[in-house]
């Protein structure tokens, strides 16, 4: 279609570079858990899809569905071996240029629950480059429309609207990025009828209009759905029963020798004919039907349909010369994406109570805590040994709190992970603006504690003073925040993330040198911990906040405990330095150490995500 025909909001759909998707000889394998047997998950699976077109995928559940969509649309899967083809245009393309033509939605889903159903939809356009303004709004104004989603524009995606709901935004949401091929699993699960249709009549007539080619698993379709596709991937076992158009099925199976009875819906008919899940018993009738199944597959293979399939498929090869329009050129620049995430995870961090000002409060109520344990402390000698206490718990609570923030990092890691994918943008721009909107927050976070333990605690009275502790406070959670965000890089659920997080902690906190002098520390704790322990060096520079030119009084009877200075009953806050091995001298340097401890977890983080796939 002529891109002047179309209405302003789907200009930017008109899929013009990709005319042909197809697969052949796709099997999936995995080791079985318990046997350690191969078992195959799709097998040998082959089709074909022109511009404009839709196809439905469906099979009786557990048939291999999900797996067959996270294959052709090259998303990893776990433990799998995988073999076959999957070209656009007749060509294999680099994972990076398959990924900017493609969207696939997977069959959970996963958003921001800070932002509403139109935030949802404007940030994905943003981030594939199309300017606020016109366009885009007509654009999302008319998928919130098509999608019944007008009357809950405003309301935030976390709290406000349904399952159904959700899967509707998910496809709105993969189409307003305008790929040219649309991978859907499930995507009117949870949906009435009614509204499956409209989903469904909608995708079509979008395909239709813009050349989008769409491939989505669906359950169990109504008549009026399941005619509206074009194609359908018929599964059962992982093995194609049938691929092609649904205008060809009754002759198809007529060619076979089954009927589809006229009156009856074709999708359960199908789903009832390849259904082996209740035929799994040992006993003759259950074998006989496994066989029957088997049958209808071989019977399949050897069709001249599915020979018809194949020569389209091998008709559809061409050399790679004919990949020049689909260049993954057209991604807004690095500054631009960055801009993009950081006000979207603005928004979340004022939103989300979760994300900041739960934590906030938190750190505010154990500045009070800690303010009323360690209350007044003097200037004599007892309080050397409780300061020394409530610095090392200071920075050592400080660091164990950031714990908190998992949850709120996880679902920025799922969505991240789901865009990723998509092509939307990568692991640096999204560490990077997580980073930039912790900045302000780590900053009041260490300021409220501060505030409150400072001066409830009696700590040096001195702005200076004060000032120093709070920044080695700051350093302190930029640190902790790392080590939160390198944890579920590392074990992306809540659970692994939490117990990955607090080892680190407890380990740091540990091997600091306070508890334990450095000296009698093993090898392997001081070359693995110590040396890049970033509460080690924030409990230096907090110490010497409080030490370094203070003077504490040995009382009455003048009985030391440290060495006095001489002819005074006093004892030389550089003395107690002295004794934690911290040297007033190395300060600038432990600021440099702990800003590399900083950006090391956040490269390391970095580095992890960019291996995934
Ligand atoms: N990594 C794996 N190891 C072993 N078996 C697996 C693995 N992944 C999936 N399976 C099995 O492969 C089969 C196909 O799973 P898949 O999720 O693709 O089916 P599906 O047709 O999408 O199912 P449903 O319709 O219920 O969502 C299932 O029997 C599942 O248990």
């Amino acid at each position: 279609m002529d891109s002047e025909q179309l209405p302003i909001a789907e200009k930017r759909l008109l899929n013009a570079p990709v005319e042909t998707l197809s697969w052949s000889g796709l099997t999936v394998t995995v080791k079985e858990g318990k046997t350690g047997q191969p078992k195959t998950l799709v097998d040998n699976v082959e089709g074909i899809m022109q511009a404009g077109e839709c196809c439905a995928v469906m099979g009786p559940s557990g048939c291999g569905k999900t797996t067959f969509l996270n294959v052709l649309a090259q998303r990893p899967i776990k433990a799998a071996h995988i073999t076959g083809q999957v070209l656009v245009n007749g060509a294999e393309l680099p994972i990076n240029v398959f990924r900017h033509v493609t969207s696939f939605a997977q069959d959970h889903d996963i958003f921001i629950g800070a932002l509403n159903v139109r935030e949802t939809l404007h940030f994905a356009s943003r981030l594939v480059g199309i300017p606020r303004g016109g366009e885009a709004e007509a654009r999302i104004d008319t998928l919130l429309e098509s999608f019944g989603l007008v009357g809950l524009a405003t309301l935030r995606v976390g709290t406000g609207i349904s399952h159904g709901q959700k899967r509707r935004l998910t496809v709105a949401k993969q189409l307003v990025t305008g790929p040219g091929i649309l991978f859907l699993d499930e995507p009117t699960s949870g949906l009435d009828s009614v509204a499956s249709c409209h989903v469904v009549s909608y995708l079509k007539q979008l395909a239709k209009r813009t050349g989008l080619i769409v491939v989505c698993s669906i359950h169990q379709p109504s008549t009026s759905t399941f005619n509206l596709f074009d194609k359908l991937l018929l599964l059962s076992a992982g093995k194609p029963h049938y691929f092609g158009p649904i205008s060809q099925l009754v002759d198809y199976y007529a060619s076979i020798g089954v009927t589809v009875p006229e009156r009856a819906n074709p999708a359960d008919f199908l789903l009832e004919l390849v259904n082996t899940d209740f035929s799994q018993a040992q006993n003759e009738a259950a074998a006989s039907e496994r066989e029957r199944v088997a049958e209808l597959a071989s019977r399949w293979d050897s069709s001249v349909f599915r020979q018809q399939v194949a020569a389209a498929v091998t008709a559809s090869v061409k050399p790679a010369l004919g990949l020049a329009p689909l260049g993954a050129g057209s991604k807004p620049p690095f500054l631009a994406r960055l801009a993009v995430l950081t006000h979207r995870s603005f928004i979340k961090s004022y939103r989300d109570g979760l994300a900041y000002t739960l934590r906030l409060a938190m750190y505010a109520a154990l500045g009070l805590l800690a303010g009323t344990v360690w209350l007044q402390m003097d200037r004599d000698q007892d309080s050397i040994q409780l300061l020394t206490n409530a610095l090392l718990v200071s920075c050592g609570f400080m660091s164990f709190m950031a714990v908190t923030y998992v949850p709120a990092f996880i679902e920025d890691y799922r969505q991240f992970r789901l865009d990723h994918r998509n092509g939307l943008y990568g692991p640096g721009s999204f560490l990077l603006s997580n980073f930039i909107v912790g900045i302000p927050y780590l900053f009041l976070f260490s300021a409220a504690f501060s505030v409150l333990f400072y001066w409830l605690g009696g700590c040096r009275q001195s702005a200076g003073t004060f000032f120093t502790w709070v920044s080695w406070l700051y350093l302190d959670l930029l640190a902790a925040e790392g080590i939160v965000i390198l944890s579920v890089s590392i074990i992306p659920n809540f659970v692994g993330a939490l117990v990955v997080t607090a080892l680190l902690n407890v380990i740091a906190f540990a091997t600091a040198g306070t508890l334990v002098p450095p000296a009698q520390l093993n090898a392997f704790y001081k070359y693995a911990f110590y040396y890049w322990n970033s509460q080690g060096y924030v409990f230096q520079g907090m110490m010497v906040t409080q030490f370094a030119g203070e003077t504490y009084s040995c009382g009455t009877g003048c009985q030391c405990r440290y060495a006095s200075l001489p002819d005074q009953c006093h004892i030389a806050g550089e003395t107690v330095l002295d004794q934690y091995g911290v040297s007033t001298a190395d300060q600038g340097r432990n600021v440099g150490i702990v800003l590399s401890i900083i950006l090391g977890y956040r490269l390391a983080a970095w580095a992890l995500l960019k291996m995934r796939r």
